[in-house]
Parts: C-alpha cells; structure tokens; sequence
C-alpha cells in the first residue's frame, strides 16, 4: 500500500533545534558536485544543503572551479577533486553526483568512495549514471543509502518501464534488493525503503525545470548529517522541497518560478511545519 506523504507525517519526524547546540550538532556533509560548466549544479545543491539546518559544509569540486563555489557560498569549504588523499570517514554525510559528469576521474571517485566509505550515501544524477553503465557497482552501495533517480535515470539503472506503476512496482523490489532508499522522482515523487513507500503530497510543475533535483539532493545531505535516518532524511527533503515551491507560488508563476527562489524559502517549510498542530 502507498501512503500519502502529508504535513502531520513531517511534523512527527521533524527535531526542533536544542538552544544549547553548536554546528558540530549538525553534523559535517560532503557534497561531490559539479564540473566544468555544470557549477551551478554545486551552487544550488550546496545553498540547499545549507538552508536545511546542516552544522558544516565541504564541497568537492575541480580546483580550476573552485572561485565560483567559494565566492557565491562564503559559507561553505572547499576541497580539491583530485585530491586522492581524502578521508571520506571523517564526513557525517556524503551526497554525490548532481552535475559531475561521467568522466574517467569522475568514475575513479565514485569507486573509491563506495570501497572507502561504509555510511549511507546521497547518490544523484550522473553518479547513478555511472552505476547504470557498471551494474557490478550496486553490490557496493553501503546499506541505507538514498538512490534519487528521476524516471530516466532509473530506467536506465533498472531497464525501461512503460507505466508508472509498474516502475514504482520495481523501485519497491530493488529497495529491498539492495537494501537502500529508491526516491522515484517526478510529479508525485515515491520513496520507499522496500517495506513502506509514500507518495509526496507538495510540489508542482513550477520545478520541472534544471537544477531542481540538484537541490534536492543537498536537503537530504543536510537531513542525514544532522542525525535523522536515511528514510527520515528522504522524506523530509521531498516533503519540504516540494513545500517551499508551492510557497514561491505565492509571488512568482509556475512559468517565472527558479530554484534559487525555492531554495530561499525552505525555511518558511520549516517554520510551518515546526508550528504546533
Ligand atoms: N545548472 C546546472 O549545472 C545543472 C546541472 N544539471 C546536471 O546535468 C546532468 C544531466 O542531468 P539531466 O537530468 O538533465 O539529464 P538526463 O539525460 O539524465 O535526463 C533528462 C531527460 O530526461 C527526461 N525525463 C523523463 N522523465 C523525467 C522526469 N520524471 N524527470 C526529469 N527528467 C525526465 C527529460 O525530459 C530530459 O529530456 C546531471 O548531472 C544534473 O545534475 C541539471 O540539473 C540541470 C542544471
Ligand atoms: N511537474 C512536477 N511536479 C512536482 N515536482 C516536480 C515536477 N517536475 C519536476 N519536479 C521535481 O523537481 C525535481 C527534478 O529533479 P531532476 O529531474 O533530477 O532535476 P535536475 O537534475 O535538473 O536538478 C524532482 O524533485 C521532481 O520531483
Ligand atoms: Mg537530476
């Protein structure tokens, strides 16, 4: 049976911030994202990431890239992408893959962070498209992780689906399968853990546009840092996601709409949804 993902569900999982807490409270996320040309896949995901309570970011981007990430989000470090030296265990949360392309180094990453790392992880965009094109990697996917593909992305991890619910029928036996998260995106984003899926209830056509996963990727980066669980962290990024671009509805059109607008109202998703019933 599929549940209706709706405010009261949220309310449940959302933690309000203890007064006494500091960034280390939050956890320490790693976002590998972007490349030459696809920084702005880095800037959205990482001011999202930001915007939903993370403690500290890092972001791993080309060195040569560097300067746009650290001028436009002084709040966030920055480390070398080829830097081979890197300790993955030291982060609290790791999200990869929202415009990093598909190239030999970028691949070479992705192994080493999946033989490195034993944690669950965000896995989005191109970093999925890697795995659909070294299935051997899924074995290698640490349990808990959280798959966000869009509906091409898991046909191409999957194979080719016709209707949606029979995708939404495949999403729920791989989850189990691999052990993982699956979230389906798309109009009525599903998630599942392979024994309970809910539907998304928020959001609109306003996001059907580039960069809108990007940031979903960095909300549910912030969620796993700052403690919650894997499934927890899902939900609470569709859910809140969704709901601050139906709030950016109020002053722009569906047409007029940028996920930079969404991201600056995450927080009035959270302001509403941390309200008393
Ligand atoms: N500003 C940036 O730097 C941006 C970088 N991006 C990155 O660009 C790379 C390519 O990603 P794309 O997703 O564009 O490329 P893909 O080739 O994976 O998928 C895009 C195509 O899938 C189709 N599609 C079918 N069903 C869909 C669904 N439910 N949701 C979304 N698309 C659906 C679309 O019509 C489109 O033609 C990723 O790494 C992504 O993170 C994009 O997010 C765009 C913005
Ligand atoms: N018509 C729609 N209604 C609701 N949500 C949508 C709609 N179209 C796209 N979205 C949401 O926008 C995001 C798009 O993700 P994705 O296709 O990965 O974008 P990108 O890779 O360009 O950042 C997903 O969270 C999806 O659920
Ligand atoms: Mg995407």
């Amino acid at each position: 049976m599929i549940q209706k993902l709706v405010q009261s569900k949220i309310k449940s999982i959302l933690k309000i911030r203890n007064s006494d807490s500091n960034k280390g409270t939050f956890g320490h996320a790693l976002l590998i994202v972007g490349s030459k040309g696809k920084m702005g896949a880095a800037v959205i995901s990482a001011k999202a990431c930001l915007r939903s309570g993370v403690g500290l970011l890092t972001l791993d981007v080309p060195s040569k890239e560097r300067a746009i990430v650290q001028i436009s989000i002084p709040e966030a470090m920055v480390i070398d992408r080829k830097n081979k030296e890197i300790d993955f265990t030291f982060f609290s949360a790791i999200g990869i893959g929202s415009g990093i392309g598909i190239t030999k180094n970028t691949q070479d990453i992705l192994i080493q962070l999946l033989e490195e790392y034993k944690q669950p992880l965000v896995i989005d965009a191109d970093a999925l498209n890697i795995i659909s094109s070294n299935k051997k990697l899924l074995k290698k996917i640490p349990k808990g992780t959280i798959l966000t593909p869009h509906t091409k992305e898991f046909d191409r991890l999957f194979g080719d689906h016709i209707a949606t619910e029979e995708r939404i029928k495949s999403a729920v036996k791989k989850a189990k399968e691999l052990n993982c998260i699956i979230v389906l995106k798309g109009h009525k984003t599903v998630i599942t853990n392979g024994t309970e899926t809910f539907q998304n209830t928020t959001g609109n056509a306003g996001l059907a546009k580039g960069g809108s996963g990007d940031a979903l990727t960095g909300m549910i980066t912030a969620f796993l840092a700052s403690n919650y669980t894997p499934f927890e962290s899902a939900k609470l990024g569709v859910y809140l996601h969704g709901f601050a671009a139906d709030y950016t509805l109020k002053k722009q059109s569906m047409e007029s709409m940028l996920i930079t607008d969404v991201i600056e109202n995450i927080g009035y998703s959270f302001k509403s949804c941390l309200k008393s019933p």
